[in-house]
């Protein structure tokens, strides 16, 4: 409401107010019916804008404003200051392994390359105080070298991953930039022992875990992640991933970016109790084959390699690869490299939307300097208690993923 009918809003109520808490007022109208009219004049210096006039609406009624909203409003009143976004290029290691993402830590900054890692919930590092003999060329992160580094005394942590790694050591707070997003006191879990998988990855220097807090093993007190922290400052409370094969990809804090991805961008709930950022497909389909009726239970999970599914859907998939077979020496499903591989189609919420993962990226990597012989890209997900969408699936997708809303948004690219 412009300020000036405010103001004469106001003065209608206040007069109306008066006669009626004093009918007798010594106001000479009394007897004659009172009647008068106003000019409005326009305001000069009123600005259309239809988001602070949309969101005025929404303040009125008191209902929330859309997070869409809240952020445009806030860039235009200029506290867009007060919001941020970033941006950080994360790279793939051979076989798209994993994919590591520059991190600065302390001051003057320690840089680290960091896997980022929905599936896991503790930012650790190797540092000066890993093992010696456990440290194989990492870029260790030395907290006694930043001024920004507090020790928090008598916390510890330990950490087992679902492929059998570990590590463990101690705790401190210090400055960590991704992206060009900082948060000032963030858990830094320094890493006292690695296990020999760490040790035998020169290229990675440590996990950012960016799933739910809950799942964090800082003792006595779990520590938030650092999405966690940045989340209330960010423009929106979301990161997206945008991983690809064999090629750099981009972790974005804060904003969606609308040339990341093509068509729309389709979001189902999250169900975060185990601590992961879990969803439900409702079906899937190989190659050109009608689509069924069995749900995929999972996990959308950057820190994994590969794409982990129940039994009936393995089979059925390399069912249709000839020359596939379950080899028990890799302990693994295997297929000819030259193999015509169907692709994997997974279905989205359920309104039609599909994520294809192509064949070729199933064709995981060579398992012989022949290249004879192909690692599957898609292995079974038996144990687990759910599946994993990890990187062959991920990098197949423009994935967004909401801690405001606790959804996923998943669109092609
Ligand atoms: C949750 C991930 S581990 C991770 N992303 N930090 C996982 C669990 C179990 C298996 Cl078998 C493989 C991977």
């Amino acid at each position: 409401m412009q300020i000036l009918s405010f103001l004469i809003a106001a003065t209608l109520t206040a007069g109306a107010l008066a006669r009626f808490l004093s009918p007798f007022s010594d106001d000479s109208t009394i007897g004659r019916a009172a009647t008068f009219s106003l000019k409005q004049v326009r305001n000069p210096k009123f600005v259309r804008n239809g988001p602070i006039q949309l969101a005025r609406i929404y303040h009125k009624y008191g209902v929330p404003l859309p997070d869409d909203l809240k952020a445009a409003v806030a860039r235009i009143r200029g506290h867009a200051g007060k919001r941020s976004t970033g941006s950080a290029q994360t790279n793939p290691e051979k076989n798209d392994v994993e994919y590591l993402t520059p991190v600065s830590i302390g001051t003057p900054g320690q840089v680290l390359n960091l896997d980022l890692d929905t599936g896991s919930s503790d930012l650790w590092v190797f540092s000066s105080l890993t093992t010696s003999s456990q440290v194989n060329g990492q870029t260790l992160y030395d907290p006694t070298k930043s001024t920004t580094a507090n020790q928090l005394q008598g916390y510890t942590w330990q950490i087992s991953y679902g492929d059998g790694s570990s590590s463990s050591g101690d705790v401190y707070t210090d400055t960590v930039t991704v992206g060009g997003v900082t948060f000032s006191a963030q858990a830094v879990q320094v890493a006292k022992t690695v296990s020999s998988e760490f040790t035998s990855d020169p290229a990675n220097h440590g996990l950012l875990g960016m799933g739910f807090g809950s799942i964090n093993t800082v003792e006595p007190v779990a520590q938030k992640t650092f999405f966690d922290n940045i989340m209330p400052d960010l423009d929106l409370p979301l990161f997206t991933a945008d991983l690809k094969r064999s090629a750099p990809g981009r972790y974005n804090f804060g904003y969606i970016d609308p040339s990341a991805y093509k068509g729309e961008i389709t979001y189902v709930p999250v169900d975060n109790d185990s601590g992961f950022w879990a969803w439900t497909s409702p079906a899937y389909a190989i190659g050109s084959r009608n689509f069924g009726n069995t749900t995929l239970k999972g996990i959308a999970d950057t820190g994994a390699s590969l794409f982990l599914l129940p039994s009936a859907a393995v089979s059925e998939y390399y069912g249709a690869v000839f020359g596939a077979k379950y080899d028990r020496s890799q302990g693994a499903f295997t297929v000819p490299c030259d193999a015509s591989a169907p692709d994997f189609t997974f279905v989205v919420g359920d309104h039609g939307a599909t994520i294809t993962v192509p064949g070729n990226y199933i064709k995981y990597a060579p398992i012989d300097d022949a290249g004879k012989t192909c690692f599957g890209g898609i292995q079974l997900d038996t144990g687990i208690g759910f599946s994993i969408f990890g990187d062959v699936a991920l990098k197949s997708a423009f994935v967004v993923f909401n801690g405001g809303n606790r959804t996923i948004g998943w669109a092609t690219k």
